[in-house]
C-alpha cells in the first residue's frame, strides 16, 4: 500500500494541466457497449477507476484496447456474449453498475451485482432499480445480484428521480435508448456528465429529446452505431486544483485545458473567498488572496456547488479569516474527512450535516487517513499548508480519481512524495 509525504508549507507557483474526467469518461465507456461497431473516446485518464471499469467491459467479451500514452480507448463490442459484471470489480467502482443499464439496453438481459465505491454512507441504487421496473423491465435481486429482463421492446412510461440522481439517469438513458418505445425521465440529473453522455448517444442514433433540462424523452431506435468521442476536462480535478491554489498566500497557479461552461456556479462562489481570478478560454489563472473571506457554501445538484468539491471547500476554510460553513444537502454524512482535518489542527465540528469551521488555524503535520476519494485529496491540501510533514495513508483512494496528482503538485512546488506505508 502507498501512503503520501508532504512536507510543508509551500506555495503553488506555476502551471497545471487538467485531465480527462473520470466521471464523464465512465458513462461514456458503457455507451460504447451499446453501438454496432467500435467507439473510440480520447482525452481518457490513467486512472485506477478507468482500469476497473476497463475489466468490467472486458468480463462481457467486447475488446477494450487503452492506448495509455495517447490517452485513447477503444471498446468494440462484437464479441459481447457474457451479459454479466461480477462482484468482484463492482464492488471496486459504483459507476460499474452503469453495466446494467448498458446490458438490458442492448441485450435485454443483465446480471449486475450491487455496486461498491466511495462509501462515506448510505448511497441506494432504488430509483436505478425502480426506473427500470417502471420502463417494462423485470427486476430481481438474488444473492447481491440484481438480475433485469426484457425480451422484448419495453413500452416505456414516465418515472421522476426523487432525488435527482446523476448515476440513475446515466443507467435509465443506457436502458431505453434501444429497448424502450418512450420513456420519460423527470427530475433527470442536468450534470455536465449527463449531458454529454446524451449528445454523444445522439451522435450514435439515439432519439433524446430535452438534453440539458431535467425532463428527456427518450425514444427507442433500433440501432447505434459506434462513435468517435472526446471526453471532457476534469471539473472537480479543476475546482480541486482552483482551492489548491487559493491556500497559501504566495501561491500563483495557471490551470490549463480546462472545459469553464463545466464549472457551473462555482467559479462565482469561488471568486467571493477573495480569490484573483482570471478566466481566460480554456485556462484560469489564480492568484491566492492575502486573507481568504470565510464563505459558507451547501452542495446543491448542478449548477450548484459540487458534494464532490464540499471536502477541499471545508479544508481551505479551515485558513480563511473567521467562521464558516459547510452543508451537504446531497450526501448527508459526507464528512469522514473531518476527524483527519482535525489531527491536524482545525477547528471544525460537524452536526447533522453540517460542518462548522472556525479559520486561521495553523495547520501542523501529523499522520492522517484517506477514508475516501474526496476526503483524501482534502488531506493532502491540508498537509501543503500544514507545517511539517505530513503522512497521507491509504492513498489508492486518490488513485481512483486524481492522474499523476504527486507528479502534478511537485512541478508547482509542493514538497510530495510517494512512499510505501508499513502495515
Ligand atoms: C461516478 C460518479 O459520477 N459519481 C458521482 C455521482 O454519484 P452517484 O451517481 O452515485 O450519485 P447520485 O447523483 O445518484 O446521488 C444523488 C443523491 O441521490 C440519492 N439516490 C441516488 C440513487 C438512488 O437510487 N437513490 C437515491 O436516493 C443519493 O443517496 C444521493 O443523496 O454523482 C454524485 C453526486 O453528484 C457524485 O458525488 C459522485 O462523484
Ligand atoms: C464519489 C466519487 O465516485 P463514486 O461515485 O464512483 O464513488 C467521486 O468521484 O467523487
Amino acid at each position: 500500500m502507498d501512503k503520501f509525504v508532504i512536507e510543508g508549507p509551500t506555495p503553488l507557483q506555476g502551471t497545471i494541466p487538467i485531465s480527462g474526467s473520470k466521471n464523464a469518461a465512465l458513462p461514456l465507456m458503457a455507451a460504447a457497449i451499446l453501438g454496432d461497431s467500435p467507439t473510440t473516446i480520447t482525452n481518457i485518464p490513467k486512472l485506477r477507476d478507468i482500469y476497473t471499469f476497463n475489466n468490467v467491459i472486458r468480463v462481457t467479451g467486447c475488446r477494450v484496447d487503452f492506448d495509455e500514452d495517447d490517452g485513447r480507448l477503444t471498446i468494440d463490442p462484437k464479441n459481447l456474449t457474457h451479459l454479466e459484471a461480477p462482484y468482484e470489480l463492482v464492488r471496486k467502482m459504483r459507476a460499474s453498475f452503469y453495466m446494467l443499464g448498458a446490458l438490458l439496453g442492448k441485450y435485454g438481459e443483465a446480471k449486475v451485482s450491487l455496486p461498491g465505491g466511495c462509501a462515506w454512507g448510505p448511497r441506494p441504487v432504488d430509483l436505478h432499480l425502480d426506473g427500470m421496473r417502471a420502463m417494462g423491465a423485470e427486476i430481481d435481486l438474488e444473492e447481491g445480484y440484481v438480475l433485469a429482463n426484457a425480451p422484448e421492446m419495453m413500452e416505456g412510461g414516465r418515472f421522476k428521480l426523487e432525488p435527482s440522481s446523476v448515476g440513475a439517469t446515466v443507467n435509465l438513458v443506457l436502458a431505453s435508448v434501444l429497448r424502450a418505445k418512450e420513456f420519460t425521465i423527470e427530475n433527470a440529473a442536468k450534470e455536465p456528465d449527463v449531458v454529454l453522455l446524451c449528445k454523444k448517444l445522439s451522435e450514435m442514433g439515439a432519439n433524446i429529446e430535452g438534453i440539458g433540462t431535467s425532463t428527456l424523452t427518450i425514444r427507442g431506435v433500433d440501432s447505434l452505431k459506434g462513435a468517435h468521442i472526446r471526453n471532457a476536462s476534469d471539473r472537480i480535478e479543476t475546482g480541486t486544483f482552483m482551492i489548491g491554489a487559493a491556500m497559501h498566500p504566495q501561491s500563483n497557479v495557471t490551470l490549463e485545458n480546462v472545459d469553464v461552461d463545466d464549472l457551473g456556479h462555482f467559479p462565482e462562489t469561488f471568486r467571493k473567498t477573495g480569490v484573483d481570478m482570471d478566466i481566460n478560454g480554456d485556462s484560469i489563472h489564480i492568484k491566492a488572496p492575502e486573507k481568504i473571506n470565510p464563505t459558507s457554501i451547501e452542495t446543491a445538484i448542478y449548477p450548484g456547488f459540487p458534494t464532490d468539491l464540499q471536502a477541499q471547500w471545508a479544508t481551505m476554510m479551515t485558513q480563511a479569516d473567521g467562521q464558516s460553513s459547510v452543508t451537504d444537502t446531497v450526501y448527508y454524512d459526507r464528512f469522514s474527512y473531518v476527524p483527519e482535518v482535525v489531527r491536524l489542527g482545525a477547528e471544525m465540528n460537524v452536526k447533522e450535516n453540517t460542518v462548522r469551521i472556525n479559520g486561521k488555524t495553523t495547520l501542523k503535520g501529523a499522520s492522517v487517513m484517506s477514508t475516501d476519494l474526496r476526503a483524501s485529496v482534502s488531506l493532502v491540501l491540508a498537509g501543503m499548508v500544514a507545517e511539517g510533514k505530513t503522512d497521507v495513508l491509504r492513498i489508492y483512494h486518490l488513485d481512483r480519481g486524481y492522474e499523476d496528482l504527486e507528479q502534478k503538485l511537485t512541478n508547482v512546488g509542493a514538497n510530495i512524495t510517494r512512499a510505501t506505508q508499513e502495515e
